[in-house]
């Protein structure tokens, strides 16, 4: 696991063996604590390289043995002796080099590292902080403020900017292992007193305290309640006040907080699943290892609204060409300037070129006749896409993939539109769409595997998490969303306010309460949706019969705003009132008290107190439920798939680990017997109705998460 060799005569070259990121496992730290002690007793050995296998320096500690009997020599005592050697160690750092990896080549007295290498402490994003010394040794090593800033977030430096700060020594084009061997044989013999970290003072600003509260601060309002940055910042005060053991001490002790922590486990949880979901496979058996993408070189867009531009713009930043379609006069010539813009602010961002002969326009349907893939985005109206389709169908060569960015239609009956079916899948992009990292990749019954697997790879091209989901109304994420909104209406005919139902959401830890989010999506768009299920009915004031729809409790809440034309942040109005359209802040609006009590008395509701639990059991467990009927139906195929969807999409707190694992987390016994008795309260609705499979996973001792799949395998081979 780490393989010692002499070379150059004189340097001792220490290599991590641990495939596939040379993660810091027990057998692998035993490895070093050995090739270090051989190389230090070795007489011939004068300085020392430490590298890791296969170009990536060291993803970290083996995130796997969290929650296991940790075994084998701690890394703390390993990285002091290493820091401690009478002989030069110097770090060789490619690829990577993450928490645990970067601690370690901080104990080392010299880092080298290749200019394409990543360097972090990112343990704050496992709910973590770096507990090998990295919150002792990195504020001595560059400075208060700036390791504050890399620790609290977590965040890759590219080596140009590790070398500006003084994170590393060198930095080279070349190999960086021979380059490392060179640095060592250099510095063998010369005085290593200035080169031990843990002995150097901590720099710090004069007002210390001051600076610690302003930090702190900061932090607690963008953690959204998750407690690893504020640990993190708290080691940070600890090397900036007290001596290193000290420090080392605090290091420990909020560590050993973190570590049995249900965050930690939520958002280690997360890592893995945001891998998994890349392994996806469909009920017909199909899957990512056995289907074959095809290569795209030339996609299109067709519809240049909202979406169709982050689309383009997303697709041109990936090196494709592209074709974009917008046949609206006005549309087109606005989407060109606006494309154009997001591509120079986001090269700015980035420092380099804009893409922007990437992409090129056009009024007419027929210039996608030679692409490899399209993308619908036009309007949302299925008559529309339809027509749109079988132009499609008729225009494109050969094997065009057609792929759909709806956000709730069917896409099976778009491909029934199309001559090819197997070739159509659904492209869920999420706003804005060269900015969110989500994709949900939805297949229908006759998409092809190969239609899934070069969407996914696209998706992934894009720096998309996709995730491959099956046909339904509103696939993953909006199908849960409905309930969620449902019961947010709900509680406002109830009693609640939307101050109160988005101040329980956001205190859970969501960016956004629904109320804030309905305001920004636009409420006018689920208005549409409803008046196409045939759900609004106005004039429908009062009587028993004005809150139920299609034979079940209905709030028409969202229309009456509708009808009156708050549309939310772009109409200056809507739960909220706004400074002006399209303003962002949102403001207590007497206007909408007064109406909800008016809307109460007009239909005999009498108010009465709701708390946040009750906010959060309804909303949440409600979407929660729909969660596990979607498993149940087999439109995701594991829970990972709906917590990332959750995560990525929904600004579900990654520190809760997504809906399906706090739903094992609070327990699911618990979940149903809330369930159950919000039921009862409220028998015509129908989306608190327990779901089967949630009854049967508790009726089968409700298993962890992560055995849910075969759990579910295992029920619908009973039935
Ligand atoms: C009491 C204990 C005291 C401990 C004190 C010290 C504390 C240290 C804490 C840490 O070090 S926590 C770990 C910090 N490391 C990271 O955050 C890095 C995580 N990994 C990555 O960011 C990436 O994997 C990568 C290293 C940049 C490589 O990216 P790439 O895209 O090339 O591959 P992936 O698909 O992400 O990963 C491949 C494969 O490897 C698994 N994996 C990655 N990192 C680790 C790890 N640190 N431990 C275990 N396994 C790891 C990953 O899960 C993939 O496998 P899978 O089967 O597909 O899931």
């Amino acid at each position: 696991m780490a393989q010692f060799t002499r070379v150059s005569r004189s340097v001792g070259l220490i290599t991590l063996q641990n495939p596939p990121v040379n993660a810091l496992s027990a057998v692998a730290r035993q490895g070093i604590v050995d090739a270090v002690k051989r190389a230090l007793s070795d007489p011939k050995v004068k300085s020392v390289v430490i590298c890791g296998q296969n170009g990536i320096f060291c993803g970290g500690a083996d995130i796997k043995e969290f929650g296991t009997n940790i075994t084998g020599p701690p890394l703390v005592p390993m990285i002091h002796a290493i820091e401690a050697s009478n002989k030069p160690v110097v770090a060789a750092i490619e690829g990577s080099a993450f928490g645990g990896g970067l601690e370690l080549a901080l104990g080392c007295h010299y880092r080298v590292a290749h200019s394409k290498a990543k360097l972090g402490l990112t343990e704050v994003t496992l709910g973590l902080l770096p507990a090998a010394g990295g919150t002792q040794r990195l504020p001595r090593l560059i400075g208060v403020p700036a390791a504050l800033n890399l620790i609290t977030t977590g965040r890759h430096v590219t080596a140009a900017e590790a070398l500006q700060l003084g994170i590393v020594d060198q930095v080279t084009d070349h190999n960086a292992v021979d380059e490392a061997v060179k640095f060592a044989l250099s510095v063998a013999g010369k005085s290593l007193d200035a080169r031990r970290i843990s002995t150097y003072p901590c720099p710090c600003p004069s007002d210390v305290d001051a600076l610690f509260e302003e930090v702190m601060q900061k932090v607690r309002q963008s953690a959204r309640g998750a407690i690893a940055p504020i640990a993190c910042v708290q080691a940070v005060r600890a090397a900036a006040t007290l001596p290193y053991s000290q420090g080392m001490e605090r290091e420990q002790e909020l560590m050993a907080t973190l570590f049995t922590s249900g965050q930690a486990r939520a958002l280690q949880y997360c890592f893995f699943a945001q891998r998994a979901v890349g392994r996806w496979s469909m009920p017909s058996g199909a899957r990512w290892d056995t289907s074959k993408p095809r290569s795209i070189h030339k996609a299109a867009v067709i519809g240049l609204g909202t979406m169709g531009r982050g689309i383009a713009v997303a697709l041109a930043q990936t090196g494709l060409s592209v074709v974009a379609v917008e046949t609206q006069e006005k549309q087109f010539m606005e989407a060109k300037k606006m494309v154009s813009g997001m591509m120079e602010r986001g090269a700015k961002r980035h420092g380099t070129a804009p893409p922007l002969d990437k992409i090129t326009y056009s009024q007419n349907i027929q210039a996608v006749a030679d692409v490899d893939l399209v993308i619908e985005a036009v309007f949302e109206d299925m008559a529309l896409k339809e027509k749109v389709f079988q132009q499609l169908s008729t225009i494109c060569k050969q094997g065009t993939f057609l792929c759909t960015n709806t956000s709730a239609l069917d896409v099976d009956h778009l491909a029934s539109q199309t001559r090819n079916p197997e070739l159509v899948v659904g492209m869920h992009f999420f706003a804005p769409a060269h900015v969110m990292k989500l994709l949900e990749v939805v297949y229908g019954p006759r998409s092809s595997p190969q239609a899934v697997a070069t969407a996914m790879q696209l998706g992934k091209k894009m720096g998309k998490v996709s995730v491959a989901v099956g046909n339904c109304r509103g696939f993953v994420g909006n199908r849960m969303l409905k309930p969620y909104l449902e019961q947010a209406l709900f509680l406002l005919e109830e009693g609640a306010t939307p101050e109160l139902v988005d101040g329980a959401l956001e205190e859970f830890g969501f960016a956004l309460g629904v109320f804030k989010m309905s305001d920004l999506s636009g409420l006018d768009v689920g208005w549409k949706v409803r008046k196409g299920d045939g759900l609004v009915e106005p004039g429908l004031a009062s009587g028993p019969s004005a809150r139920i729809r299609q034979g079940r409790r209905y709030s028409p809440l969202g229309d009456l705003l509708c009808e009156q034309g708050r549309f939310g942040q772009k109409t200056g109005q809507g739960w909220y009132r706004y400074d002006k359209p399209g303003s962002r802040v949102p403001r207590y609006d007497p206007w909408l008290h007064s109406f909800l009590e008016e809307y109460r008395t007009q239909h005999g509701i009498v108010a009465r107190r709701i708390d946040q639990q009750e906010v959060l059991e309804r909303c949440l467990y409600a979407l929660i439920n729909e969660g596990f009927r979607i498993l149940e139906d087999g439109i995701a195929a594991g829970p990972e798939d709906i917590d990332i969807i959750y995560v990525f999409g929904y600004s579900w707190p990654r520190h809760r680990g997504g809906p399906m694992f706090y739903a094992s987390m609070v327990g699911l016994a618990k979940v149903l017997e809330r369930l159950e008795h919000y039921h009862q309260a409220h028998p015509d609705v129908p989306y608190m109705q327990p779901c089967n499979l949630l009854r049967r996973l508790v009726a089968s001792g409700s298993p962890p998460v992560h055995k849910w799949k075969e759990a579910i395998k295992k029920l619908r081979s009973q039935l």
